[in-house]
């Protein structure tokens, strides 16, 4: 039974599939505190959450069995994803079902700054009838500056254009064709704040966004100027904010996040150009319904090896992707347990060589199953998933090169993964032939046809009489019966090696005793 912890409040209509599995326990406990967390986390493989939960590298760290981390909603920023991937966690978000929701909130800022609707609206419940205090401007050809023009921001300048206004947008991730697709102007941060109106923010919360908006950004700005924040808060620096608002560089500023959340302290709660939601821009019934269907189908699809589209830290496997690459993926682990098994010495350099076909496919997840298959065997199989495989090659300075190339080498596809340690350098090629399944088909230059699978003795020895039947007498005296057999040379009395199919496992004393053959150089013992 797999268990997953529900840690926030989650529609629970759209986590039905998760409810409704048979071999997965659901727990809902929204509200837990920090140090309550960190004690039952251990227990999950799965942990939901929205943006209340804060998921801290030692909360991760206490997460000994689990698998992944599904966040119902875009931002991440509350995950700590450089410790989930340390530690081989999936983190998966819902980014497409509170877009439109978010998009909505972010317009109707728009519209209460323009037209001072809810001061107005408080004062008028206290009896105050102001109608001199609030003249407000139209949209109507005013310039909107769109910062972040990804699915939210985008759907803002659809809402912005049917009123007229003229968008400027700054993102330096879309290009002038999307931008031309979209019928926007897209220009420099700086020419949004020295020219809009109005300025709408929409990017993540990342280094790169924090303090975008500070004391420099509103010294360009329009004398005026309206400017909303339903992304992050953090993004604008909020006492920059407070003293741009009081100099009247800013007219009014709409903000449905903040620095610090609940900001029950903070100045701008009080300040009267200030319109403020508690982090509301999600909250509609459908976005909290759609993004939990998605972040449960996810999960779900997660655990159970199925495909799945939204993970943040490692590559998306859509249906049509995984059809074509599934059949690799297991020869790719193979390839990477079976050489680093028999090479000597300490990794530097992994060499991955896509060939023919499979060159043009998604490989990243064909590398991160061939740095598994490698890194297993010295870390341990429980240390070393899809998820980390790639940062624990890099925290161990390991160079990880892929080459693609269309040049097939006789096969329709090949992966040949080149491994070089302090001490040798080893090669290992590998194919999935039609109608016959996986084989490694060249090892260090040696043409081979073996399948990969079950116990493999592999020796590296001169090509003399007599030495096949040494390993024969050997293992017979063992009772270890030998399935099938291969060897290779590179010519007469030259360099050989030998492929036994052995039916069981064997043990350390009898690779040593094939060793110490005459003649014999190596001799490894493979598992696969
Ligand atoms: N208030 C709320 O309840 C909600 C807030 N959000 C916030 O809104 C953000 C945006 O959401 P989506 O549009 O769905 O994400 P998205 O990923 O579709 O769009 C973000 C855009 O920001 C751009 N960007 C990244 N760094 C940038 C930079 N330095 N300068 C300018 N642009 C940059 C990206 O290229 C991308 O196009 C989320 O990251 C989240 O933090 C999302 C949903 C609800
Ligand atoms: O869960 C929520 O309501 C917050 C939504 C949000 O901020 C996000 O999806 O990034």
């Amino acid at each position: 039974m797999q268990k997953i912890l529900v840690s926030d409040t989650i529609s629970e209509i759209g986590l039905k599939k998760l409810l409704e599995a048979k071999d997965i326990q659901v727990d809902i406990k929204p509200d837990l505190h920090t140090d309550e967390l960190k004690n039952i986390i251990g227990q999950y493989q799965g942990l939901l959450v929205r943006s209340q939960t804060k998921v801290t590298r030692d909360i991760i760290k206490a997460a000994k069995n689990l698998l992944v981390i599904g966040r119902a909603g875009v931002g991440i920023d509350n995950i700590d994803i450089k410790a989930a991937s340390e530690q081989g966690i999936a983190v998966i978000n819902a980014p497409d079902g509170n877009t439109i929701s978010t998009a909505e909130l972010s317009f109707a800022m728009i519209m209460s700054m323009a037209r001072w609707i809810p001061q107005s609206h408080s004062d008028l419940k206290q009896g105050i009838w102001n109608r001199k205090k609030y003249v407000g401007v139209e949209l109507n050809n005013k310039v909107l500056g769109i910062i972040g023009m990804g699915r939210i921001g985008s759907e803002v300048a659809k809402r912005a254009k049917a009123f007229h206004m003229h968008i400027l947008a700054y993102d330096p991730y879309i290009t002038q064709e999307r931008a031309k697709q979209l019928g926007i102007h897209l220009g420099t941060i700086d020419e949004i704040f020295t020219q809009a109106d109005f300025i709408t923010i929409h990017t993540p919360l990342t280094k790169d966004t924090k303090y975008l908006i500070d004391e420099k950004a509103f010294s360009m700005m329009k004398k005026g100027v309206r400017l909303a924040n339903c992304a992050r808060g953090g993004i604008i620096k909020e006492e920059a904010l407070m003293k741009a608002l009081d100099e009247g560089v800013v007219e009014v500023a709409a903000l449905d996040v903040y620095e610090k959340e609940p900001p029950l302290d903070s100045p701008l709660l009080k300040h009267p150009k200030v319109i403020t939601t508690p982090h509301l821009g999600a909250s509609t019934q459908e976005a909290q319904l759609n993004v939990a269907i998605d972040v449960a189908q996810e999960i779900y699809h997660y655990l159970k090896n199925l495909p799945f589209k939204n993970a943040v830290n490692m590559p998306a496997l859509s249906p049509e992707i995984l059809h074509h690459i599934r059949p690799f993926i297991s020869l790719a682990e193979k390839l990477g347990v079976f050489i680093s098994s028999i090479i000597l010495g300490a990794i530097e350099k992994i060499e991955i060589h896509y060939s023919g076909n499979i060159a043009d496919q998604e490989i990243n997840i064909l590398t991160r199953n061939i740095l598994k298959g490698i890194l297993r065997q010295h870390l341990g199989v429980a240390e070393v998933n899809d998820v980390n495989a790639p940062l624990l090659a890099k925290k161990r300075d390991i160079e990880v090169l892929e080459i693609r190339s269309s040049k097939t080498h006789g096969f329709t596809n090949l992966i040949t993964v080149k491994l070089k340690t302090n001490i040798e350098e080893k090669f290992i090629s590998g194919t999935l032939l039609n109608g016959y399944g996986p084989r490694f088909v060249n090892f260090n230059g040696f043409t081979i046809d073996i399948l990969p699978e079950g116990h493999l003795i592999i020796t590296d020895h001169i090509d003399k009489p007599g030495i096949v039947g040494k390993f024969g007498t050997i293992l017979g005296k063992a009772n270890i019966n030998i399935g099938t057999m291969q060897v290779g040379r590179n010519r007469a009395g030259g360099n050989a090696i030998a492929f036994l199919g052995i039916d069981r496992e064997v043990e350390a004393s009898i690779i040593e005793q094939l060793n110490q053959v005459e003649n014999v150089n190596d001799t490894f013992y493979v598992e696969l």
